[in-house]
């Protein structure tokens, strides 16, 4: 089966994604958030330079989505993260990315350790972490270069905020 980011629909629900990916839109403020963190990947190549959400794919170590979601970003972000709400996508595996992984997406915000922003990050899977302000109509968030797969989790994560 092929399909392209902007036809996930076209996925039915039997169709399994080999590679379970899991990712944070990690709110600065729970309640009434205004900012949501964006990072920018380092790598492969072909990716360098794009914005996606934290995370990263599960491990068979993790017992669950939630619980690899937040390995994840204690390893990439180096701070402890609640998750809060699922950002459903249209498929049980979440947001199909490619014909062989799709993405679990919750809200989150920080519990414990300082995001380290800007060129203050040292870790080596993203150039930068920044908060984009959830502004009128969303533009600061969609005049990102996000990777492609990702604008449909974005339009669906300011619908959810209500921007
Ligand atoms: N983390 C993340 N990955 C995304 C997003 N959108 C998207 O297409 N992807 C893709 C990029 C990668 O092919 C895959 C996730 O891989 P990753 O490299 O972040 O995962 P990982 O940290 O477990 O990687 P590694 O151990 O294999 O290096 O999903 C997104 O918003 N966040």
């Amino acid at each position: 089966m092929t399909a392209d980011s902007d036809s996930p629909q076209q996925y039915p629900h039997e169709y399994e994604f080999r590679t379970q990916v899991v990712g944070a839109a990690v709110l600065n403020d729970p309640r009434r958030p205004t900012h949501f963190l964006a990072a920018q990947r380092a790598y492969p190549e072909f990716l360098r330079g794009m914005w996606e959400f934290p995370g990263g794919k599960t491990d068979p170590e993790d017992s669950s989505c939630q619980s690899a979601l937040i390995r994840e970003c204690s390893e990439e972000l180096d701070v402890d993260i609640e998750l809060h709400d699922e950002i459903p996508g249209p498929h049980p595996q979440g947001w199909p990315l490619k014909e062989t992984a799709a993405m679990r997406v919750w809200t989150a915000s920080v519990v414990d350790g300082e995001l380290m922003l800007g060129p203050q990050y040292d870790g080596s899977d993203h150039l930068e972490l920044r908060w984009i302000p959830l502004d009128d109509r969303g533009d600061a968030a969609r005049d990102l270069e996000w990777i492609p797969a990702d604008l449909p989790i974005v339009d669906a994560l300011l619908a959810r905020l209500h921007v």
